[in-house]
């Protein structure tokens, strides 16, 4: 072992060990002391304590420097072996050099970063014995701001598109896209469209130049690129695919389905297939809804037709919910998405968390049958994006090009990886790489999701048992035609309703899945012609759904999340109209809910006091509606039992 000692310590006191160890730990005692007076007193200038978190820091202070002299004990052995002595001669011989210098600064350096002074009692020996710079105290987090961590996004995320969000300001008239068909442009004006919203105008042309050198092939024979669009609750994202969709397909020759879109809720699936049927009126196209709402027999008379040798497809366009997709795709025979050009996600981030329902394997599996190598005779290739080469160029592809929409499309690489998507592109209203900037500058940032800019936001402090009333009290106060009001569950909402109803004085209505679709397309419709003017709905209508006239949302019960919220409150100020939304809160939810919108960057909520002597006309009859709920709830219940 002596071969191998290495003298990592000078040992100047080596003639006279036992006095140099007295002398040094003197002065290492000396030092000791005079920095906690210092402590001290920088302590008491700072903030006068009173007795009681004196007593409470003494204490503290004690159990740290307490600490220090067991840590010694258990990992030095006996106070007075030579391992002991050693060390204690090591840190009065660093004390000693440092004593007139670096302890100072390191001193310095701690009240300048206000770190909290009982630490520095305990600390500042050894600290003091070892660096000249910073040296690291532990504590005092709360008074230093955590820095925030910035996903590191792949660059078709951070560097976006950038589409205008003002659909008032940043019209395009419909000529000023020449690429756009001739009979499309008439029947937009025919139904009253006479410029293009900003996301259309971004969107529209991208998809048609993919589409441009021939419906069927990726320009150059390469896939195109696939499109990610986030634009704002209204802003018109249903046309930007409708469209170009539409104008690729008006020369297909055979009917095959060339486009598929796939929606969460029948409801909103029944929508964009009105409007595809709009647009595709005066063509040979034909659009095909799948939803479940009907008997699958039925859904398929309307898909294929058997023929003599074999099956004839009956719907260039075929928008569905998920669920029923996947029944047709096991089930109807003759079903066949092989020529699958487009495959359109409405409502993506939604979309992309339904995904446990593998909906979308399914559909790629239908897609690309075979993935072997293919046939050099066959005229048009069908592979999953292959590698680009030489080959792989001569033959014409067939591409499948993936458009995914939503108001709150999800900025995780990872989440989006679940679509595979190919090259992908993104058009967004904010800018990723410029919010990044702005929130490491601490400024104020673009908020998480835009909203739309006509949408002024409200919050109704309010106990639970006055909430019924403030939303009777809010009803009958505005006077307005339609007015959707969501709660976060069915019997919320059911239970809201009856109360209302009982009421008496506005005609409500209630939504939600506990209906068959047949009555909630009845709702919806008496709603949308006015006749309804109080909606009361789980999130089932929260998303997509376009009914023009609504002006004001309440929220009865406030959203969870951000997402929820932004997409409950974009059922107003649709298409540059102005709507407000009102939110009403706990006291115990105000804080949270307020926080997750300000972080979010949303405009600030305008607080809605609504005065007790304002709801106190309004409680006699009030009472007397709470017993008959609870008659009714009485009676359901024996129903039920029954
Ligand atoms: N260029 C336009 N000019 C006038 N109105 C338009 C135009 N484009 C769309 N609209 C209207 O704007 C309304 C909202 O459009 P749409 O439903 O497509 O919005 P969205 O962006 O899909 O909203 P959400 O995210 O809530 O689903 C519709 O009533 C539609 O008819």
């Amino acid at each position: 072992m002596a071969l191998f000692h290495v003298a990592r310590y000078r040992d100047p006191e080596a003639a006279d060990p036992e006095g140099a160890e007295a002398e040094a730990s003197g002065r290492a005692r000396a030092l000791l002391e005079r920095l906690q007076s210092r402590a001290r007193e920088r302590q008491q200038q700072r903030e006068p304590a009173p007795a009681e978190a004196a007593a409470q820091a003494s204490e503290v202070a004690g159990r740290r420097r307490r600490r220090p002299r067991r840590r010694r004990r258990v990992n030095g052995g006996a106070a007075g072996s030579p391992d002991t002595r050693l060390r204690k001669r090591r840190r009065a011989e660093g004390e000693d050099t440092d004593a007139s210098g670096s302890s100072e600064e390191a001193l310095k350096e701690h009240s300048a970063s206000h770190e909290a002074p009982a630490t520095l009692d305990s600390g500042v020996p050894e600290a003091a014995s070892k660096a000249p710079g910073p040296t690291p105290v532990l504590g005092g987090f709360s008074r230093r701001k955590a820095p925030k961590v910035q996903p590191f996004l792949p660059a078709w995320l951070a560097n976006p598109s950038c589409v205008k969000k003002n659909v008032t300001k940043d019209l395009v008239p419909i000529e000023d896209i020449p690429e756009v068909h001739p009979d499309l442009q008439k029947q937009l004006r025919a139904h009253g469209i006479s410029a293009y919203f900003p996301v259309q105008a971004a969107v529209i042309p991208a998809v048609l130049e993919s589409s441009a050198s021939g419906f069927l092939v990726g320009r150059g024979g390469y896939q195109p690129s696939d499109l990610c669009v986030s634009a704002p609750t209204g802003s018109g994202k249903t046309l930007a695919f409708v469209i170009p969709v539409v104008q690729a397909l008006l020369h297909r020759v055979v009917c095959h389905i060339r486009a598929l879109v796939v929606l969460p809720t029948k409801e909103l699936a029944q929508q964009v297939s009105r409007v595809f049927n709009v647009y595709t009126d005066a063509t040979p196209l034909r659009v095909a809804l799948v939803t479940g709402q009907k008997p699958l027999a039925k859904e398929q008379e309307s898909l294929v037709q058997k023929t003599a040798d074999g099956y004839r497809c009956l719907a260039d366009i075929v928008v569905a919910t998920p669920g029923r997709l996947v029944d047709h795709i096991d089930q109807t025979q003759g079903f066949s998405l092989q020529q699958l050009r487009f495959l359109i996600v409405d409502e993506a981030d939604r979309m992309i968390d339904s995904m446990h329902q593998s909906w979308l394997p399914r559909v790629m599996a239908a897609a690309f049958p075979c993935e072997g190598p293919t046939d050099p005779a066959t005229l048009l290739q069908r592979r999953r994006a292959p590698a680009v080469t030489a080959a792989s160029t001569c033959c014409p592809q067939m591409p499948l090009q993936k458009l995914l929409f939503s108001a709150t499309l999800t900025q995780n690489p990872e989440k989006l990886q679940r679509l595979g998507l190919y090259l992908p592109r993104l058009f967004s209203t904010r800018l990723a790489h410029r919010a990044l900037e702005d929130d490491t500058a601490g400024g104020d940032p673009e908020g998480k999701y835009a909203f739309p800019s006509g949408l002024t936001h409200h919050y109704v402090p309010c106990s639970l048992n006055a909430k019924p009333l403030a939303i009777i009290h809010l009803v009958l106060g505005m006077s307005i035609s339609r007015t959707l009001c969501f709660t976060n569950s069915r019997e919320n909402s059911h239970r809201l309703f009856l109360l209302v109803q009982a009421f008496g004085g506005v005609s409500v209505a209630e939504f939600s899945a506990c209906y068959g679709p047949g009555h909630r397309r009845k709702i919806l419709k008496q709603f949308e012609q006015g006749k309804i003017q109080l909606l009361i709905s789980t999130d089932a209508t929260a998303r997509g759904i376009d009914v023009p006239g609504v002006e004001l949302v309440i929220n009865y019960d406030a959203p969870q999340y951000l997402r929820t919220y932004v997409h409950r409150v974009g059922r107003t100020a649709r298409a540059g109209r102005m709507g407000r939304a009102f939110t009403l809160l706990l006291k115990v939810q105000e804080r949270r809910f307020l926080r997750m919108l300000a972080e979010a960057g949303a405009p600030e909520l305008v607080r809605h006091e609504v005065p007790s002597k304002l709801l106190q006309p309004l409680v006699p009859r009030y009472e007397e509606a709470l017993s008959q709920l609870e008659r009714v709830v009485k009676e359901e219940l024996k129903q039920k039992a029954a």
